[in-house]
């Protein structure tokens, strides 16, 4: 059987990195950057107020005091956005509110709570310095300051800082278009009655859903029954919104594996075993005018999400500009003997415990078989055991790989 690793390379192999696109910045979300981003402005972009307060010259107040403090006139009122403050004279001050320009002449802020808020004159009851409460021009970013690297992802503070710098549209490689579809004639959508020998289908809601949390930009198309010219039909049709086909099911020994039937005879996919459990049965390759990349799953649904994790999600990566990387993974003591099948890497839905003394401990669900989805809800982490282990005793330390957003 094909090692994991064998498979995760071939599986790579099908995809390179996209060309880069300019993206509206609101759409860079989840993108990353195909450029360093260099600012064109200074941040702040001129010397402004950190206080609502007073603008003064800070020489004029050395002598303040609480039992003696200076009294100066207001000359001026200055709200964020004046756009032009004018000067203030030693011995004058102006009102001036956060983030307004500082006027010129003015080399510190006083806040208000150190006055007593007078609008006409105001009495101020301590010495400053100067540069109190003024940010100064340039303090944050310098022009011509890169900002941002090749290969950052956009998340919420790097969308604040392309905003903050005036970008609205960024280089980016964008989303991959990453189609789902399940297949199985016994498959109902949920919300409908159920018929005998009937099952919900549940695959294409789970994969769209990873997939998603992985960066891509999701169509779920649901799922095709397993008449061979339907679901060939579906995937050509399919084949113009996808940058990468993943479909379920279909892909074992059965008399009716309508995936493996339909792509085998295209010559461009390829059906192999790997030594994983579950996930045994898997299928890659290319489809359709533009060889589209597609990875077939099993349709067991833990083999579907555990395939997901180990196999799709590093194509996702290289999809997305980034670089694929295997599930973080934590070491942990087994609080339950565990056996598994030699030859194969299990991967066990586990729930972590809190990091102790002795670091964390790990329990492995009680349902572990492939069609037991139940234990996926609570699960955190996949407790691996390596191929030529059949068996291990509560204590033994083991590699736990942590799930994306838990
Ligand atoms: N003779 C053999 N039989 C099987 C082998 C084998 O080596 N020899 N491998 C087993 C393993 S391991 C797996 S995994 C499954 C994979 O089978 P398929 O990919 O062909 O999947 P199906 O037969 O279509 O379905 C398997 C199972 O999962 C349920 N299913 C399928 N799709 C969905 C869906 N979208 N939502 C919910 N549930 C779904 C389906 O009803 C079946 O119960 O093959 C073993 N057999
Ligand atoms: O490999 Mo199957 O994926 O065990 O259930």
């Amino acid at each position: 059987m094909k090692s994991v690793e064998r498979h995760v390379s071939d599986l790579l192999e099908l995809v390179s990195v996209p060309e880069a696109t300019e993206l509206d910045l609101l759409r860079a979300h989840g993108t990353v950057l195909a450029e360093p981003v260099v600012s064109t402005v200074s941040l702040p972009g001129f010397d402004n107020s950190s206080m609502d307060g007073y603008a003064v010259h800070s020489a004029d107040l050395d002598a303040a005091t609480p039992t003696s403090p200076v009294r100066l006139p207001v000359v001026a009122d200055i709200p964020a956005g004046d756009p032009s403050p004018g000067a203030i004279r030693s011995g004058l001050c102006a009102r001036i509110m956060t983030g307004a320009p500082m006027p010129e002449g003015a080399d510190a802020v006083v806040p208000v709570e150190w006055t007593d808020g007078g609008a006409v004159e105001v009495l101020i009851e301590r010495p400053t310095e100067p540069g109190a409460f003024v940010r100064r021009r340039g303090e944050d970013v310098e022009e011509g300051a890169t900002v941002l690297s090749e290969g950052a992802l956009v998340g919420a503070g790097e969308m604040g800082v392309l905003a903050a710098v005036g970008r609205r549209t960024v280089p980016v490689r964008p989303r991959p278009r990453v189609v789902v579809l399940s297949t199985g004639e016994e498959l109902v959508e949920p919300g409908h009655p159920l018929g005998p020998g009937q099952i919900y289908e549940s695959n294409s809601y789970m994969i769209a859903a990873a997939a998603k949390e992985a960066g891509c930009e999701v169509y779920r198309h649901g799922f095709v029954g397993d008449d061979p010219e339907s679901v060939r039909d579906t995937l050509e049709g399919l084949l113009v919104r996808a940058d990468l086909v993943v479909t379920t099911g279909g892909v074992s020994m059965g008399a009716y594996d309508v995936v493996k039937e339909v792509l085998s005879r295209q010559g461009t996919v390829e059906f192999t075993s790997v030594a994983v459990q579950p996930g045994k049965p898997q299928g890659f390759g290319v489809i359709g005018p533009d060889r589209t990349p597609i990875i077939t799953l099993p349709g067991n649904p833990v083999s579907a999400f555990v395939s997901f994790h180990l196999f799709v999600r590093p194509v996702i990566q290289r999809l997305r500009g980034l670089t694929p990387e295997p599930l973080p993974s934590v070491s942990a003591r087994l609080t339950t003997d565990v056996t598994s099948p030699k030859g194969r890497r299990s991967h066990l839905r586990a729930v972590l415990g809190p990091e102790g003394e002795g670091g964390h401990t790990v329990s492995p669900a009680v349902r572990q078989g492939s069609h037991q989805l139940s234990a996926l809800a609570d699960a955190d982490g996949l407790l691996v055991v390596p191929e030529e282990t059949t068996e291990l005793a509560a204590g033994e330390l083991v590699e736990v790989l942590l799930l994306p957003g838990r």
